[in-house]
């Protein structure tokens, strides 16, 4: 029997800053990939990385062009993980919950193209042969079931972000969790599982939710990049080396790029404190 018969294709989407990316974003991926091939129950098909957009307002977040730029290079080396650019050239900020539902749609598109196009081909193989129609008919319905489910793809951190009063709107969280389903990594400062275990909604739906965690444990995180570039450090070996050359040729990251929307309210905040 074929290694992936049966299995459930999946996509990863991740979505946040990358303001860098850094290696550990990278990781991130492989770590998902593997939990969920171990399982023996899904088959990971494409990983997307979705840069937030500038209207985000997040401190010291640089444009959105570079932060684009750089997860591009990032990727160069995968054959698996891709940048889309959509939700990053959005003028206003885009909710999580409404990122999936446009990669999903994207991907129902995708799968549809595939069914008119396999279907085009068994109507000219009918032509050929007509015997053969009823084996055809199976495929082209094995084909619209083929659609790879979309998981979110994030950090503990953000799983742990939830519980954070006027930044996530319930429905938004129980529909992320409860139709899509969230791959989340394990990260220093954060307890997931504990996380998990103590809200109601995440309770609920803890089957949709797969823990990842990661043995080899390191602390990267982007803002300890720019801190390190703010302060001429050397930041090689924590981020892909055509990342560390494109921050350098641009001289990206300095004490006034920090102070980037310094005053100005997270835009989820701005959204769910007005209503
Ligand atoms: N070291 C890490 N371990 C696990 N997850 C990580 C790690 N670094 C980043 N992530 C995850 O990657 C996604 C994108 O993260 P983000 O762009 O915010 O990077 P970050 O390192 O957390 O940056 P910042 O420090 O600016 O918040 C999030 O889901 C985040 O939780
Ligand atoms: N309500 C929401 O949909 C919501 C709230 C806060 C952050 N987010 C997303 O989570 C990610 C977090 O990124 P950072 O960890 O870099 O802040 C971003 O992609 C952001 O758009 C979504
Ligand atoms: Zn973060």
């Amino acid at each position: 029997m074929e290694q992936n018969e049966g299995r459930t294709p999946v996509v990863l989407l991740a979505c946040g800053s990358f303001n860098p990316i850094t290696n550990m974003h990278l990781r991130m991926f492989e770590l998902a990939r593997d939990y969920l091939h171990e399982t023996g129950n899904y088959k990971v098909v494409k990983g997307i990385i979705s840069p937030v957009g500038d209207g985000y307002k997040k401190k010291g977040l640089i444009e959105a062009q570079h932060r684009v730029a750089m997860a591009t290079l990032a990727v160069e080396g995968s054959d698996w993980v891709e940048v889309d650019p959509w939700e990053s050239e959005q003028t206003e900020w885009v909710e999580t919950a409404k990122v999936l539902r446009h990669h999903h749609e994207e991907l129902l598109t995708v799968g549809q193209h595939k069914d008119e196009v396999d279907r085009a081909k068994v109507v000219k193989k009918r032509k050929r042969n007509t015997s053969q129609r009823d084996t055809s008919m199976q495929q082209i319905r094995c084909s619209s079931r083929d659609v790879p489910q979309l998981k979110l793809l994030c950090g503990a951190d953000v799983l742990e972000s939830f519980g954070v009063p006027n930044l996530w709107k319930q429905e938004d969280i129980a529909e992320i969790v409860g139709e899509f389903g969230v791959v989340c990594v394990t990260r220093a400062g954060s307890d997931a599982e504990s996380f998990v275990y103590q809200s109601d909604l995440l309770w609920e739906h803890r089957r949709h939710i797969h823990i990842v965690k990661e043995w080899i444990t390191n602390e990267i995180s982007a803002t300890k990049i720019r801190r390190a570039l703010r302060r001429g450090q050397s930041v090689r070996y924590l981020v892909p080396r055509p990342v560390g050359e494109y921050i350098q040729s641009h001289a990206l990251y300095s004490p006034q790029s920090e102070e980037k929307n310094a005053s100005v309210v997270l835009a989820p905040l701005q959204r769910y404190t007005k209503d």
